[in-house]
């Protein structure tokens, strides 16, 4: 039986991107919209792999764009497991953005993104079992 610090270390998930123009905004920069749903699959994807379980997004929170990600950059979107309650637990997603050309890699956006384990009636049930 895997302890909480172990599955939390096995489900940390993390997604490379190319920022091709096609996921950019009039400034060039990536849409905050195609972040947002980036940031809500890595997170879906880390709080399956970490319940083994059908879940929910019940809520978002604190997102924030410290820093402009322009086009032609590398994203890593990175998400881990933050805090583990009865039947939700919540992912804090990190997105770095690294220039194709240099070694610079910067944090730019971070979010909390919390989701609830549910069975096939979609009634919420024990995030792990214990
Ligand atoms: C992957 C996807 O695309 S999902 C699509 C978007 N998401 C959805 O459609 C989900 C819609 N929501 C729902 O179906 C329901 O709200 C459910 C099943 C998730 C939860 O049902 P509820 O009756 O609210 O559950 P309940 O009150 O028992 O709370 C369940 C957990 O959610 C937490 N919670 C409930 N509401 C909120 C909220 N607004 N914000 C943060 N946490 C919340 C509770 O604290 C509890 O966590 P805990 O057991 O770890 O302490």
């Amino acid at each position: 039986m895997n302890s909480i610090e172990d599955l939390i270390e096995k489900s940390e998930t993390r997604i490379f991107k190319a920022v091709f123009p096609n996921t950019t905004n009039h400034y060039e920069t990536l849409f905050g919209g195609t972040a947002l749903q980036l940031m809500d699959e890595v997170s879906f994807i880390c709080a399956t792999r970490f319940s083994r379980k059908k879940v929910v997004t019940i809520s978002s929170d604190k997102i924030d764009f410290e820093k402009p990600i322009p086009e032609g950059t590398i994203i890593e979107l990175v998400a881990k497991v933050s805090e583990v309650g009865r039947t939700s637990c919540t992912v804090r997603v990190d997105i770095y953005k690294e220039d194709m050309y240099s070694y610079q890699r910067d944090l730019a956006v971070t979010g909390l993104f919390k989701f609830v384990a549910i069975d096939n009636n979609k009634k919420p049930i024990p995030i792990i079992d214990k």
